[in-house]
């Protein structure tokens, strides 16, 4: 298999804070990357400087044979951070058609998309709201649909289901399986157990280590525990 993503050597701080220390991450195309850690672990610290978002003060990544950051490669990945970056004067629409705008796709093709990634995140009915007029969980669905919009190989996705509804998070899972299906490469951070549980392999972040990760099935067994939540708590889950 192609590896996608690859992190050697990472290490950063916030002032005296050394949030990340020696972190190296491999992650084959195809594959859900979940990463689990407390909060404050820097899972997200982690995430941005995948995307090339933020610089790691030591360490390279590479997201497709490419070292990053790369402007370029943004083509290939699609970001969902954990805040909203939304234009709240906007509708939905607007909004997806803006960023479709910016991945140079043509108006037909933004208008297939914009239907396509709508229905995945069920946001059909409310595409003509301002988005300031939107719940909190419809403003996650809809980052989530322009993470979506220009097809990326890579998802990178900072806790795309909070706030969401658990029939709507179990068909936006469903979704994931089926990207991943197609070949999409996606690294989740998550703090919900039964999504961990979906995931092909779990990293473990904990004080700027991973400290575990492999598939869930093998995390539980390191530990001898009997469910990923368990386990997770053995692996200090509940302490920064
Ligand atoms: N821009 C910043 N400036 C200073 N400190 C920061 C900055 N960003 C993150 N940190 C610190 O780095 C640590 C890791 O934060 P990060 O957001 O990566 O954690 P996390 O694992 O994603 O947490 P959560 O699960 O709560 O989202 C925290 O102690 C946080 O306060």
């Amino acid at each position: 298999m192609k590896e996608m993503i690859r992190v050697e050597g990472m290490a950063h701080s916030f002032g005296k804070e050394e949030v990340l220390k020696d972190i190296h991450v491999s992650i084959e195309q195809g594959e859900i990357y979940g990463l689990l850690g407390p909060s404050g672990a820097g899972k997200t610290t982690l995430v941005k400087m995948i995307v090339g978002i933020t610089e790691a003060d030591r360490g390279r990544v590479w997201v497709k044979g490419v070292q990053m950051p790369s402007l370029h490669q943004m083509n290939v990945i699609g970001y969902m951070a954990q805040s909203d970056a939304l234009y709240g004067e906007l509708s939905a629409r607007e909004n997806m058609d803006f960023f479709g705008s910016i991945y140079g796709y043509n108006k037909r093709k933004r208008k297939q998309r914009i239907q396509e990634v709508a229905h995945i995140v069920n946001l059909e009915k409310d595409l003509d709201k301002q988005v300031h007029h939107y719940s909190g969980g419809m403003k996650r669905r809809l980052s989530l649909a322009i993470a979506l919009l220009h097809e990326p190989d890579v998802l990178v996705l900072d806790e795309p289901t909070v706030g969401i509804d658990p029939l709507l998070r179990q068909s936006i899972w469903e979704e994931f399986t089926r990207l991943k299906n197609e070949g999409k490469t996606l690294i989740v951070t998550t703090h919900v157990m039964d999504e961990a549980e979906k995931c092909d392999r779990l990293a473990m972040l904990r004080g700027g280590y991973l400290i575990a990760q492999g598939t869930p099935q093998e995390l539980i067994q390191q530990v001898r525990a009997s469910s990923i939540e368990e386990a997770f708590l053995s692996y200090g889950g509940a302490e920064a």
